[in-house]
């Protein structure tokens, strides 16, 4: 079967890139935001796409999920070519997808359970019972059985971010996206944040995609790292690699740790001036 011809259901072979990017290239009005990225993710691999702020990692996510139309270029997720695939195809594969995206995104109104099964509410045909049993199953594995009745106001940061993981995870995707999972966490939960995403990779064997500027998390759990700066990807290496890296931008990103990691005075100055520096 051709690669076109595949679809959501049948990924390829086993050992193909589950996410495929070539000459990605964005923008956000005249600004060039990504600039000719390319980029593979391993079947079963945790890849961490680091950089400063500003340096494009929520965009990329964004062209990831097929949330937002490049300029130019091409991306793969498990064999669908996202500047082609139509509504049903477009649907099969978010059916594939987890996301657990920053802060959570829970819905205020809704209990911690009834949060886990919308998923399963919208993509499929089962039962409540089931659903209701499905999703207590995801509850047990990020540790939040017991607290499925409580209320998202009533959630610490670190449940928040579990119960958001908790979601992601209810339909067992191929990929799971996390954007920053650590961040806002103290040390000690954002420790205990980073052990889960391993131990759901070690249980589940699923690829993970998580957007971090947070370099210790990074190092803990990432396969790979893939390292972006103004919209290029300086490196996609090993974590002992980025580690040993002596190229003078990583080492700057590495070396920020301690002081402001948010601060990086060319994204900083893009923004007011809406100027490629
Ligand atoms: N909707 C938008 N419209 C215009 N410019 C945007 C928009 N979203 C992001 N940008 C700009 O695109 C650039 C990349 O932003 P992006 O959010 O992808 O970076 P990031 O690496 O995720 O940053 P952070 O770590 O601060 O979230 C930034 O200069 C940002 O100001």
């Amino acid at each position: 079967m051709s690669a076109a011809a595949q679809t959501a259901a049948d990924p390829g072979p086993d050992n193909a890139p589950v996410i495929e990017v070539r000459g990605l290239v964005t923008h956000y009005g005249p600004r060039k935001i990504l600039d000719g990225i390319d980029l593979e993710v391993q079947p079963g691999e945790i890849l961490v796409i680091m950089g400063g702020s500003g340096s494009g990692k929520s965009t990329l996510l964004n062209h990831l999920l097929g949330l937002l139309v490049p300029t130019s270029g091409a991306i793969r997720v498990l064999g669908e070519d996202l500047n082609a695939i139509d509504g049903v195809a477009r649907t099969l594969l978010r059916q594939r997808l987890g996301v657990a995206f920053q802060g959570g995104a829970l819905f205020s109104s809704l209990s911690v359970l009834e949060n886990i099964m919308l998923p399963l509410i919208e993509h499929t045909r089962l039962d409540r019972k089931t659903m209701e049993i499905m999703a207590r199953l995801k509850l047990e594995v990020v540790n939040l059985a017991g607290f499925e009745h409580l209320m998202p106001a009533e959630l610490s940061g670190g449940m928040i971010k579990r119960a958001a993981l908790a979601r992601a995870i209810v339909m067992d995707p191929r990929i799971l996206f996390c954007d920053e999972p650590s961040a806002g966490l103290d040390p000690v939960v954002a420790t205990a944040i980073d052990q889960l995403i391993l131990d759901l990779r070690a249980a589940m064997g699923m690829s993970v995609v998580v957007v971090t500027h947070e370099l210790e998390s990074a190092f803990k759990i990432a396969d790979r790292i893939c390292v972006l700066d103004r919209g290029k990807v300086l490196a996609v290496d090993t974590v002992a690699a980025i580690r040993a890296s002596d190229h003078p931008r990583i080492r700057n990103l590495l070396n920020r740790q301690g002081e402001d990691p948010d601060l990086d005075v060319d994204a900083y100055l893009e923004r007011l001036t809406g100027i490629d520096l």
